[in-house]
């Protein structure tokens, strides 16, 4: 067996988006995503997928050259070649993504999302290549299904007439009853029991009527409410004295670490985030600050599979919660997701997805949801399969754009609608 690597293929692509909405601004109608394929001696293929703006394109085209040779096997040895790969300061000079509401933007950060889609590759060839599958490699699955959570987001009816878009059967979600409407929606759709509403877009009062209404509409099912840090820790204090009864966590109520560990401490309600802890140097003050009860990890920024397996021994350790963060993602990535969740015996929560929020993907066969559930796959690999004729015609749409898409920015994406929009500063309330 030949393990070594002899073509790597770097696709980016601008995926379908709806209009949803968050304290930034509203997704832009397409967003990039970059498809990774790693190509074997044998001629074995593995997929991977990560984030796609410019930025991290900068850093994937130099990163595959310097794989040229390498074994697949060779897990390990991409973060020595990760940190081989310059990162253009500017790319780091904003401390805060523009449009990833991920937290800190470091340059490690910009590496390990790089790291990650080419590290899901290597896993799916090598699994493919000892026909085990991906769980397999990572130690083993301690559970047949992993269970997802609804991910209701406040939503116009389509994008503005301007703008060239594909329309979405979703309707608009503007106010408590729209909320619970699309609830219901996935719920019959996927038979999701756990409901995320992404928050931070409305005043807060409007927020906790919405998520009143849920609980009204779904009594003991759990709930969360994130407004990815767009209050005071006032305003997060008040909230979380208001919705205590009803939250299974609050996500990111308020930025920053000695901000979170008051309102924990003050409200006695579980905290999330994907915000405050994003990288292992953030772990130790959240941690003992008790600043956080749930890590919502996100392999690709985290730098992988293997590390989120990390991140989840180290939450083990504290006594903290660990479930997954999700930003726009195909199905390459929820394969991924999926394996890496089957693995860590600590996941108490259902994980994030915006999968139900994209319409197309690069695979032959979508991930389905059962039950509110993906099955975890006994396939070689990640098992999935890659539709060249969709990655292309994807492809297409990001060669065809003028650079107005392929960098994803919610902010200007709510200018179309309202000239006058600016990023809204933090604290919005
Ligand atoms: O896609 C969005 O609008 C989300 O707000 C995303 O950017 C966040 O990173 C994320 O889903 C979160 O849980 O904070
Ligand atoms: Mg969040």
């Amino acid at each position: 067996m030949n393990l070594a690597i002899t073509d790597v293929r770097l696709t980016p692509i601008l995926v379908a988006d709806p209009p949803l909405l968050n304290t930034q601004g509203v997704h832009q109608p397409y967003t990039p995503r970059l498809i990774v394929e790693v190509v074997t001696a044998d001629g074995v293929t593995g997929v991977g997928e990560t984030y796609g703006d410019t930025k991290y394109l900068e850093l994937a085209r130099p990163f595959a050259e310097r794989l040229m040779g390498r074994q697949v096997s060779d897990l390990n040895g991409l973060f020595t070649v990760a940190d081989q790969v310059a990162v253009d300061a500017s790319r780091v000079d904003d401390a805060v993504d523009v449009g990833g509401l991920r937290g800190v933007q470091t340059a490690d950060k910009l590496r390990l999302s790089v790291v990650s889609a080419f590290e899901v590759a290597c896993l799916d060839a090598l699994g493919k290549a000892l026909g085990l599958p991906v769980h397999a490699l990572l130690g083993g699955k301690v559970r047949d299904a992993v269970e997802y959570s609804a991910y209701l987001f406040y939503k116009w009816a389509g994008h503005p007439e301007s703008v060239a878009c594909e329309k979405d059967d979703w309707g608009a979600a503007v106010d408590p009853a729209g909320v619970v409407a699309q609830a219901r929606r996935f719920t019959e759709r996927y038979g999701f029991t756990s409901f995320k509403l992404k928050g931070g877009v409305f005043p807060p009062d409007e927020e906790i009527a919405a998520v009143r209404a849920l609980a009204e509409a779904f009594p003991g099912h759990p709930l969360r409410l994130d407004p990815n840090g767009a209050w005071s820790l006032e305003t997060s204090l008040r909230v979380a004295q208001e919705l205590g009864d009803v939250l299974e966590y609050l996500e990111d109520p308020t930025l920053g670490t000695p901000a979170m560990a008051e309102v924990a401490e003050r409200t006695g309600v579980p905290l999330a985030t994907n915000m405050c802890v994003t990288t292992f140097a953030e772990i130790k003050e959240a941690f003992t600050r008790g600043a956080v009860q749930v890590v919502l990890s996100d392999h690709h920024y985290w730098g992988g599979l293997r590390n989120t397996q990390q991140l989840a021994a180290v939450c083990r350790t504290f006594g903290v919660g660990v479930s997954m963060h999700s930003n726009t993602h195909l199905g390459i990535s929820l394969a991924a997701m999926t394996h890496v969740a089957a693995t860590v015996p600590n996941l108490h929560h259902a994980c994030d997805s915006h999968y139900p929020w994209q319409s197309e993907d690069v695979l032959t066969e979508r991930l389905a949801f059962e039950g509110g559930k993906v099955t975890v796959s006994d396939a070689p690999g990640l098992g999935v399969e890659l539709d060249r004729e969709r990655l292309a015609v994807l492809h297409r749409r990001w060669l065809d754009d003028d650079g107005a898409l392929r960098d994803r920015d919610d902010a200007a994406a709510m200018r179309v609608a309202d000239p006058e929009w600016v990023t809204p500063s933090v604290p919005r309330w």
